[in-house]
């Protein structure tokens, strides 16, 4: 594409020198760039792109985007804004691939993944080539493709939903994070739907009150536009749980039609009559397409909110309400989201991605209802990440088990043992036994410890880190993955 027909897109943007210029492709990170791309400079939280260009033009970038004009001998496209700049061009560069596709967002505290997966699997079932980009996995048309987050950057998506039209895809679910949205990650990508799980709290380092990180997910449902058409396969859809204190708020700043979904609430789609096992949540659910009763093989009552969630964002795509049943009822469960570490021994071993204080809460309460011996906790909180959510997850853990085990998640560059102390503040504030708990940095020996002192009948939880295969300690990161090592510690167990 000709530099021209790009700074095309962008009213105010001013070319300094060769419009004619061919951009081959759009790259942000000059260690990637290849001759022929036009190198767009961001500035970003700890360093700034335009201090990158000079690499970027050695190794072959034959434009530049700036917000500022540098002494570069390429071209160079002014604009205001190079985030929003990005956004923009890699839409057009792309051709628009979220419009010609059926794009369906999730966004909440907790449970995205594991909402994009029910969404996945039902539309899939149904006929849809689906494809799904999250915290695991981005995945499309039988490949899988790692992620090193949970939403991409605007260039990275606009590229892999290319991809994903390409490869023939009719619907896309992916998971939106407050992130992306702050950053405008997903500016230009045209949802039909955009679903709301919950808001809890998270993420206050970045988003600094929970004001703004509602806000930031607000985002999403603001801009799922201000039109509406007779084209039914057009119209725009927020699914809301009804339950959450927020709902009223992401209702108040959307235009699309809202669809609400809630055990308490008089919801569009509504659970009751629910019942847990360790094998599986059953409950009864009228909806305004009918009603069925669902058996889930996921543990949780927090996953009959997700159910409700995925069953809402497919009710709008017609597909009819014993189809949904069917798939929700074959979903094994989520890769690290209450999965059993199972090697036959004799108490229970789940593992569990909870790393916010409702979500270890959820979890925690969940595990209470069916273990029927003790429970032993084995969780820590990341480093570079909100603090204050430290102690409230000790509160939780002092709560909701018998036995806590302190340790380690991902420390990345804060000192591990101040990580564990903000954990034990919220343990000893409410002056739990010293007994009870165990502070062990090292995450291997804690997870050993917790099953080599567990007995017939407990449950041992251990959280925070679910399907990671990795610990980021330092800026290094070494293969860690909690199921591997919990069942080494259940074969070395010496009782
Ligand atoms: C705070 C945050 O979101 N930061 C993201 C952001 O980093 P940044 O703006 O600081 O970028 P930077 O590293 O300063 O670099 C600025 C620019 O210089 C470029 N650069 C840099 C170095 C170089 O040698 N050459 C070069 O060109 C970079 O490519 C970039 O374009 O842009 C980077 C590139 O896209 C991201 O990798 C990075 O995510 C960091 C690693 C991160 O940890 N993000 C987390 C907090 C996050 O976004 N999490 C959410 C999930 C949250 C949830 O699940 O609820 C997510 O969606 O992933
Ligand atoms: N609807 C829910 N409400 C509260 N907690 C939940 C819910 N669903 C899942 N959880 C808990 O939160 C953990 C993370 O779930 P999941 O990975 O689906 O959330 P997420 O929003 O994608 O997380 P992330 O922000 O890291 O991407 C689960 O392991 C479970 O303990
Ligand atoms: N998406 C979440 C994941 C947290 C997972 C936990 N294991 C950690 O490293 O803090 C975040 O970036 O805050
Ligand atoms: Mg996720």
């Amino acid at each position: 594409m000709l530099l021209k027909q790009l700074a095309s897109m962008l009213t105010t943007a001013r070319v300094i020198g060769e419009p004619n210029t061919e951009c081959q492709n759009l790259q942000t990170d000059s260690r990637q760039v290849q001759p022929g791309d036009l190198f767009i400079c961001l500035p970003g939280h700890t360093v700034d792109g335009h201090d990158y260009a000079e690499k970027a033009v050695n190794a072959g970038a034959v434009a530049l985007v700036v917000e500022r004009e540098l002494d570069v001998p390429v071209p160079q496209l002014l604009v205001k804004d190079s985030r929003f700049a990005m956004a923009v061009l890699a839409d057009s560069f792309f051709d628009s691939p979220s419009r010609k596709m059926n794009m369906i967002g999730v966004t909440g505290t907790n449970g995205k993944t594991t909402t994009t997966y029910l969404i996945e699997k039902i539309m899939s079932d149904f006929g849809q080539k689906t494809g799904l980009i999250g915290t695991i996995q981005m995945r499309y048309d039988g490949r899988t493709y790692p992620m090193s987050g949970t939403t991409p950057e605007a260039l990275d998506l606009q590229r892999s939903l290319n991809d994903m039209v390409q490869a023939g895809t009719d619907c896309c679910v992916m998971e939106v994070s407050s992130h992306a949205l702050e950053q405008g990650r997903v500016k230009g990508t045209e949802f039909r739907t955009a679903v709301f799980t919950n808001l809890t709290q998270d993420h206050l380092d970045y988003h600094h009150s929970m004001e703004e990180y509602r806000g930031a997910k607000g985002l999403f449902f603001a801009r799922l536009g201000n039109g509406y058409t007779t084209d039914a396969s057009k119209r725009k859809f927020a699914v809301i749980n009804a339950d959450d204190p927020a709902a009223a708020y992401f209702i108040s700043v959307t235009a699309a039609e809202v669809i609400t979904y809630g055990m308490e609430e008089n919801a569009d789609v509504r659970a009751s009559q629910i019942s847990i096992t360790s094998q599986g949540t059953s409950f009864h659910v009228d909806t305004f397409r009918g009603s069925t009763d669902i058996r889930l093989r996921m543990v949780g009552k927090f996953n009959v909110y997700n159910a409700m969630a995925a069953i809402a964002a497919a009710l709008v795509e017609d597909i009819p309400l014993e189809e949904i049943k069917r798939s929700l009822e074959t979903v094994p469960g989520v890769d690290g989201r209450v999965e059993a570490v199972d090697e036959g021994q004799s108490f229970a071993v789940i593992v569990d991605y909870a790393h916010t204080p409702d979500g270890l809460e959820n979890v925690l309460r969940t595990v209470k209802e069916f273990a029927e011996g003790r429970v032993i906790c084995v969780f820590g909180c990341g480093g570079d990440r909100d603090r204050t959510k430290r102690p409230l997850m000790g509160k939780i853990a002092a709560k909701y088990s018998d036995i806590v085990f302190v340790t380690s998640d991902n420390p990345r560059t804060e000192d591990p043992d101040l990580i564990l102390k903000d954990i034990e503040q919220g343990l000893i504030e409410d002056a739990i036994q010293p007994d009870r708990y165990t502070m062990i940095v090292d995450r291997r020996q804690a997870i050993y410890e917790a099953i080599e002192m567990a007995s017939p009948a407990d449950v041992v939880l251990i959280a925070g880190k679910g399907h990671e295969t990795y610990q980021i300690i330092g800026t290094t990161k070494t293969d860690f993955d909690d199921r591997i090592i919990a069942k080494e510690a259940i074969r070395g167990k010496s009782n």
